[in-house]
């Protein structure tokens, strides 16, 4: 819905109040909105700007969810959170291809514009039911690439040349070794949504752990006028981690994918139970991985799920560097990402999944909290 300013009305000489009125709507009206719903949609830096001014004068607390689309339950608790903290929540929707590897999936990932819409004027309508908050979705921020990039894209590959936030190591390990340019173009295009849209908060999901450590730090030795919020990983019944990949699935792989959060949590039951040291929390993890694919691999061709383990990881909470041994006093970060390979001997009329069921990359973590006693 795209409502446009009356023009020309200046020139009347009947400038009565009813024409007063009109023209005071139709300045109210100039600017996109999701059908249904007060919600804005922003597309330049520009109407970020003109939109977020008034705000401060105001002493309004803005908030930001940066998201890519396809919205999940994962993203909305994220939107809850900062609606019960914040007088206005921004949504960004916005595939940001720098941090996409030349051979990932960026042409095939999930948009879904018009059902993203529907989802956010429905919560929006929830939020504004709820007497428990403090704002509701006033933006969402859906730029395309030369508005995100005004010097012009600098590519995807390993070595182009650009205007770049890099921080080291974080980027180079776990994600960032299989990724080599995912953390460059996440920490780069965050720098820029937090500088366009000047957010008091910024709110993050634990699902993807090792972004939450990269921003934060990020945040913290570039200075940045924002407080980072994690909220939890939301999952389905079976323990899978919502991801707007998941559609990628098809059902046969959908079945194996929670192999991944039963490892995990077979680990972090012997870090409850007293163990620390990283064979023995991994040992778990591991015996769990090799159970599920020696049953899948038992079966035909055309029934089994095969995957392959990309890490599992027991790392520092604030370094995500590797440990052998877990400090009670600081907890670690149990994480690890597996690789469903494309299902062998596809049936007739089977559900492979968005985009024909490429190879998908499933992430997971689990925080083991300092324990108490110590
Ligand atoms: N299951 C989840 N629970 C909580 N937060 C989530 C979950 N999944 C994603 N998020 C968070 O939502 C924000 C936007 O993520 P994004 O749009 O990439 O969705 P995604 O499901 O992680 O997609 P992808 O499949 O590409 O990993 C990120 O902060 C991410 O951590
Ligand atoms: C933070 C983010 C929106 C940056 O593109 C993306 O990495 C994501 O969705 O997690
Ligand atoms: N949620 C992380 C975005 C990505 O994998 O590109």
């Amino acid at each position: 819905m795209l409502a446009h300013p009356v023009r020309g009305l200046t020139g009347s000489h009947v400038f009565n109040r009813t024409a007063i009125r009109t023209m005071a709507t139709a300045r109210r009206q100039a600017f996109e909105t999701i059908p249904s719903s007060p919600i804005r949609v922003m597309r330049t830096v520009d109407a970020v700007r003109r939109w977020r001014k008034p705000q401060y004068l105001d002493h309004r607390i803005v908030s930001l969810v940066p998201t890519m689309g396809a919205l999940h339950q994962g993203h909305l608790s994220l939107i809850r959170s900062a609606a019960r903290e914040s007088h206005h929540v921004v949504v960004s929707i916005y595939v940001n291809p720098a941090q996409f590897g030349i051979k990932e999936d960026l042409a095939s990932y999930p948009v879904t514009w018009e059902s993203d819409c529907k989802i956010l004027a429905e919560l929006d309508r929830e939020l504004a039911d709820d007497g428990g908050n403090l704002g509701r979705i006033s933006a969402v921020f859906a730029p395309t690439t030369p508005e995100m990039y005004p010097s012009g894209f600098p590519g995807q590959e390993v070595n182009s040349k650009g205007s770049f936030v890099i921080l080291t190591p974080i980027s180079e390990i776990l994600e960032g070794r299989t990724r080599p340019t995912f953390f460059r173009g996440v920490a780069t295009v965050c720098m820029k949504l937090f500088n366009i849209v000047q957010p008091e908060k910024v709110y993050f999901g634990q699902k993807d752990v090792q972004q939450t450590v990269l921003i934060r730090k990020m945040v913290k030795d570039f200075m940045l006028p924002t407080e980072v919020v994690i909220g939890p990983t939301i999952r389905e019944s079976d323990g899978l981690a919502l991801s707007s990949r998941n559609v990628y699935l098809g059902e046969r792989r959908r079945k194996v994918a929670p192999v991944l959060n039963r490892a995990l949590k077979a680990a972090e039951e012997r870090y409850l139970n007293g163990a620390l040291d990283r064979k023995q929390l991994l040992d778990a993890a591991n015996s769990v991985i090799t159970g599920v694919l020696n049953e899948q691999s038992a079966l035909s061709p055309e029934k089994r799920a095969i995957f392959e383990v990309d890490y599992i990881s027991l790392a520092d909470p604030s370094s995500m560097e590797e440990l052998t041994e877990i400090d009670p006093k600081k907890g670690s970060i149990l994480s690890g990402a597996i690789k469903m390979l494309p299902v062998e001997s596809p049936q007739p009329g089977e559900d492979l999944g968005h985009s024909g069921g490429p190879a998908v990359r499933l992430i997971d973590n689990i925080i083991l909290k300092p324990s108490t006693e110590t």
